[in-house]
């Protein structure tokens, strides 16, 4: 099987096209990306990005993390996967169509000199209901809140973009115990379907610092859809505007929430290497 290691800001994926080669019967999914990624035993990665055909877009972009689950959609792999599909898929379009578990998103390539130096996407429009991310209680949104944990008490807001999100306001990222509070806020019971965390800092009303916990993933260095729950937060938050540069361990990505509702995401992507694994 031929393959491509990424990077989007160094939230890292090893992508299969399947649209170009045959998907062995019977392999075990979940178990093979979990070996893939792994970071001494593996290729290493925080994700398997397969892109397949699809009936309704350009391609289908399935991810996922690198414990095996599968996430319905994912920022800086999209931005990859278009870097790919432009270079090396033979699909020379600057804007295009990937539909993904979330629904179809349109990104657009910035190419200089038949490179891709950085995509924007349209990433859609943010769901808030209750009901996208099942919280204790009825109706409306997620804003705020406090969630009880060992007996301390946090206060988050509930943003999917198509996958969960828990957003967390701090004085200080760097003073949180990632390590600590991200898995445990990951599994809390309230979120049958997990979720990303985000801890945020307000810089400005254009600027935040954000570090991530991944569902399925852990700790990464940058996280596209969290940067854009991040966003969507501050303003119902009234603590951001809605065009913010968002810094990320591993770089900045510029969020849009424009006032018809949709998200554009704007950073780079990068191939690091690529090579052949046997079919096993
Ligand atoms: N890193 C991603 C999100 C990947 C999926 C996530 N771990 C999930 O399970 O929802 C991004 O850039 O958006």
């Amino acid at each position: 099987m031929e393959f491509f290691k990424m990077h989007g800001l160094g939230n890292d994926f090893i992508l299969m096209d399947l649209t170009k080669q045959e998907w062995p019967e019977g392999r075990n999914l979940p178990e093979y990306a979990r070996r893939l990624c792994h970071r001494h035993r593996g290729i290493g990665a925080d994700g398997l990005v397969l892109i397949r055909p699809s009936p309704n877009a350009d391609v289908f972009m399935q991810i996922i993390n690198s414990d095996g689950t599968e996430a319905e959609m994912c920022g800086n792999a999209i931005r990859c996967v278009a870097k790919y599909l432009y270079e090396r898929g033979g699909i020379e379009k600057e804007v295009m169509h990937i539909e993904t578990r979330a629904g179809v998103m349109i990104p657009r390539l910035v190419v200089e000199e038949g490179r891709v130096a950085a995509v924007q996407v349209n990433m859609g429009t943010p769901r808030l209901e209750r009901e996208e991310i099942p919280m204790i209680g009825p109706g409306g949104m997620v804003i705020n809140e406090p969630l009880v944990l060992e007996g301390q008490t946090f206060y988050i807001t509930a943003v999917s973009m198509g996958n969960p999100h828990c957003v967390l306001f701090v004085p200080d990222v760097e003073q949180v115990d990632l390590y600590g509070l991200g898995p445990k806020l990951e599994n809390y019971p309230s979120f049958p379907r997990k979720t990303n965390v985000e801890f945020v800092q307000v810089l400005s009303r254009n600027e935040v610092k954000v570090r991530v916990w991944e569902r399925g993933a852990g700790p990464t260095l940058a996280c596209g859809t969290g940067a854009c729950a991040t966003v969507v937060a501050g303003v119902l938050n009234n603590l951001t505007g809605r065009k913010v540069m968002v810094h990320l361990p591993g770089g900045i990505l510029d969020i849009e929430w424009g006032e018809d509702g949709h998200l554009f995401m704007t950073g780079p992507a990068e191939e690091v290497f690529c090579g052949h694994i046997p079919c096993i």
